[in-house]
């Protein structure tokens, strides 16, 4: 069982999630299956990964194995060609259609595109789609405390979770305070910053190498001591195996610091800044 974090509205996740961006077809599913039954339990997804059906698949797959379906919790997004209201109902509903699932659990919006301006209309057909059961709870990705506070202002409704581009070169410890106070799980897309370099920093192979752990385990335990809940995308058995490792990992306030004070002012992987960065 993987620890719980809970968000105002009584959203409960799990402290870490499964990326399932560019898992894709039957080896996808097979990958998905294999992440279910080794314990996860919160499967992060979207309209435009053009997975659902393969995500769908292996939850209902692995509901005859594994995990009964009311212990996942499986996330989409919309996408941002689809924010006008109708469109955004409309492309919510082919979701639910493509994953064959009853309904998705979490429905983010995912990105806010600020200069198109229509996130607020977006968020509103998301609140709908609440209310009408299509989806158990609602939130959003790469938002801005500007943004946030617009969505409060004008809908009165702050979303569960915001999930966003996080890791040791980009802590975001600013949006990591600003969800903690208003209540919203802070989610970190890209943890291990897609596999790359940042497995190799100095200080985090010195931390892992302290504990006898791997690099990703040192910076999944990192985001999770500091209370945001990791999505890393693993294909294989034996990396989604360590990555659930960082469970058992306990880091020093230290080490914690240390790792956080690895934060480059352009530390985005791919300069993907939401205040001007847009994705349809
Ligand atoms: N909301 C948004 O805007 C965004 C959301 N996301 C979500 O976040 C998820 C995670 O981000 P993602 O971009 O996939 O990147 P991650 O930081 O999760 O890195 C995934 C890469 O790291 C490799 N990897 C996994 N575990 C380890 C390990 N322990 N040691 C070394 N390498 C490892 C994987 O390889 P392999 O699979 O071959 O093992 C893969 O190549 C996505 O899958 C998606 O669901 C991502 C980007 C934007
Ligand atoms: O993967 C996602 O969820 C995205 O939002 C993409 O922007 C992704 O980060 C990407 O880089 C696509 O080129």
């Amino acid at each position: 069982m993987i620890p719980t974090t809970t968000a105002h509205g009584g959203l409960t996740l799990p402290v870490l999630g499964f990326g399932t961006y560019k898992l894709k077809g039957r080896a996808g599913a097979d990958a998905i299956e294999r992440a279910i039954a080794g314990g996860y339990t919160l499967l992060d997804s979207a309209f435009n990964y053009e997975n659902e059906g393969t995500v769908g698949a292996a939850v209902r797959a692995s509901a005859r194995h594994h995990a009964a379906r009311d212990e996942l919790i499986v996330t989409s997004k919309l996408p941002g060609r689809h924010q006008q209201h109708d469109a955004a109902i409309a492309t919510i509903e082919e979701s639910v259609a493509r994953m064959g699932l009853e309904r998705i659990d979490l429905y983010l919006i995912h990105w806010p595109n600020p200069k198109v301006g229509t996130y607020v209309e977006a968020w509103r057909a998301l609140i709908e789609a609440k209310e009408r059961g299509l989806v158990g709870a609602i939130g959003v990705c790469n938002f801005l405390p500007e943004h946030l506070d617009r969505l409060q202002a004008e809908t009165g409704v702050l979303p569960e979770v915001n999930q966003i581009e996080l890791h040791p070169w980009f802590p975001q410890e600013e949006q990591v305070a600003y969800d903690r106070e208003h209540g919203i799980i802070t989610q970190a897309w890209s943890p291990l910053g897609r596999g790359g370099e940042l497995l190799e920093e100095p200080e985090i192979v010195r931390v892992a190498a302290a504990h006898g752990a791997s690099p990703g385990q040192v910076i999944l335990a990192w985001a999770i001591a500091r209370g945001v809940v990791p999505v890393p995308k693993a294909a294989s058995e034996a990396r989604q195996r360590e990555n659930l490792g960082a469970l058992e990992l306990r880091l020093s306030d230290d080490e914690i610091a240390t790792i956080t004070a690895l934060g480059r002012p352009d530390g985005r992987l791919k300069g993907q800044d939401p205040a001007v960065y847009e994705e349809f």
